[in-house]
């Protein structure tokens, strides 16, 4: 475990995870996969019963508060530890289809907790394909914000149906964003940050953020850097290009 100074896997000094450790495949195929345990959908959940595995330490740990923010194919977890601290009443869980990519995660987070004891406990993550399993994890109108930092391009027009933005789970991610609820996303690729972009506005449920509001959000100075992502294409001088969105109750369902 972390405390073992026999284990090659950990930093002797930081008691960090090695990322060298826990390489992956770069990509994987959100689709294709058949080996997830379906999770149980948020009515049959027993909050007090999952809560202690995903927040142990917390104070809050018996369901009482549920998850506000998602980070989406979270990665190596950069992000979700910089929001951690920046927002340490907040529980908040990253999702990730690699399982060792999620262990490192897991690992990193416990080795954050051991070394500093009171902090990040209020961050988890889990090993799931959120293209299927998103409104199984959340109630509706439970999220404050999701995250897509740096998706995977899928740049061939047959595989576009793999990116995690899209028109149909635009349909998911506004069910389970409360009204006001904020959606960011960002990438390196232009064509993808179009494509993101245009699926937001053309969405009935989804209006962007102004400057000044922009400039106001602590949140949106981390997207370009937060994460092992950002930090690489920042090192390699890369533009990026990001969508800001807040959920909206769409004029129709005003009186609703
Ligand atoms: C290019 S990486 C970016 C990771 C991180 N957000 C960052 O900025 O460093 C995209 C990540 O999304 C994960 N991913 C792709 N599709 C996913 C899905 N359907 N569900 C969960 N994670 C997914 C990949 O495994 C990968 O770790």
């Amino acid at each position: 475990m972390l405390q073992n100074k026999a284990n090659p896997t950990i930093n002797k000094s930081t008691g960090l995870p090695r990322k060298r450790f826990y390489r992956a495949r770069a990509h994987s195929n959100p689709l294709s996969d058949s080996h997830f345990p379906v999770p149980l959908s948020p009515s049959h959940v027993d909050y007090s019963l999952h809560y202690p595995q995903l927040f142990p330490s917390s104070d809050r740990s018996d369901g009482s508060k549920k998850i506000e923010f998602a980070d989406i194919g979270c990665g190596f977890g950069g992000l979700l530890i910089s929001l951690s601290t920046l927002f340490p009443e907040t529980l908040m869980i990253g999702m990730e289809l690699r399982d060792k990519v999620t262990e490192y995660v897991k690992e990193r987070i416990l080795g954050l907790r051991v070394a500093n004891p009171g902090q990040y406990q209020n961050v988890s993550v889990v090993r799931t394909n959120s293209m299927k399993y998103i409104p199984n994890y959340f109630e509706k109108g439970q999220l404050s914000k999701m995250f897509f930092l740096f998706p995977d391009p899928h740049f061939k027009e047959k595989n576009h149906r793999r990116r995690v933005i899209s028109p149909h789970l635009l349909d998911e991610y506004a069910y389970v964003l409360k009204v006001g609820g904020i959606i960011y996303t960002i990438t390196d690729v232009e064509e993808l940050g179009e494509w993101m972009k245009s699926c937001l506005q053309n969405h009935l449920m989804f209006e962007p953020l102004s400057e000044t509001e922009l400039d106001a959000d602590p949140v949106v100075k981390l997207l370009s850097t937060a994460t092992e992502e950002g930090q690489k294409v920042a090192r390699n001088g890369g533009q990026t290009f990001q969508a800001v969105y807040r959920r909206i109750k769409p004029a129709s369902q005003e009186n609703s």
